[in-house]
């Protein structure tokens, strides 16, 4: 009888997810597509409301014209950097946002809103900012689809990475085998082993996908590296 190779098993896969923050954003519409064209699995957009985050970006409106621009098939994980997360679910979800991303310390009801969300048919991500420890987040980890571990403080795109995040990517690798889990912050070819070997699987990278000249062969070595990772620890289990 044949057996299951255990790097079928895995329930996750490598994914990157370039961050069109630091675009152009005056062409947001033709960044999107040409990542996409570029191998990117899916798209990651910082919405940040100058409140939660010193800093501002753009709201469901643009999202709902980029959905028509790009049409429906790339994914669309919402990042979002904003006080009172529980009033732009809806929007969101009405705008074509596939996955709503809140950070656990905007809200007093993460329960609730993790409700609403799939109520809206999206996906839900959870994100801590690197003052959070894991066990906060560990909690609601059954009821998410992602969990984000931010590795720089977040408002900014091109900043350093941190890589004393990375024990919180292993903990949550090793309770929660296989939830997907995102880095973002200062992600790129320098520092993609240490979040491959932690165990995370989705990949955001900004500056550095974006600011290539060959974006294409950034996003190709980011998954190599990722499922080499992924391959491995299905080899050691
Ligand atoms: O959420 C954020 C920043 O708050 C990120 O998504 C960054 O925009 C990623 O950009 P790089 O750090 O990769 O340049
Ligand atoms: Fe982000």
């Amino acid at each position: 009888m044949r057996t299951v190779p255990a790097a079928t098993s895995m329930a996750y896969s490598a994914k990157i997810g370039p961050s069109i923050l630091s675009s152009d954003l005056s062409r947001l519409g033709s960044e999107c597509v040409r990542m996409m064209g570029c191998g990117a699995d899916y798209l990651h957009l910082d919405v940040m409301d100058g409140h939660f985050v010193p800093n501002l970006t753009f709201g469901h409106p643009m999202v709902e014209c980029l959905r028509k621009s790009v049409g429906q098939d790339p994914f669309f994980d919402m990042h979002m950097m904003v006080s009172r997360p529980e009033q732009w679910v809806k929007p969101m979800a009405a705008a074509g946002a596939n996955q709503y991303t809140f950070h656990i310390e905007s809200t007093t009801n993460p329960g609730n809103l993790i409700k609403e969300i799939k109520e809206s048919g999206m996906k839900v991500g959870l994100a801590i900012k690197p003052g959070t420890t894991v066990e906060e987040l560990a909690p609601w980890a059954n009821q998410i689809d992602m969990a984000l571990v931010m590795t720089v403080e977040p408002g900014f795109g091109g900043q350093k990475f941190m890589d004393d995040m990375m024990p919180k990517v292993s903990w949550l690798r090793s309770q929660f085998p296989s939830l997907d889990i995102e880095v973002d912050g200062g992600v790129g070819p320098d520092t993609i082993h240490k979040c491959a070997e932690a165990g995370a699987n989705m990949i955001v990278s900004g500056s550095a996908v974006i600011g290539s000249e060959d974006p294409r062969s950034v996003i190709a070595m980011l998954r190599t590296v990722v499922a080499e990772a992924i391959q491995k620890r299905s080899l050691d289990r």
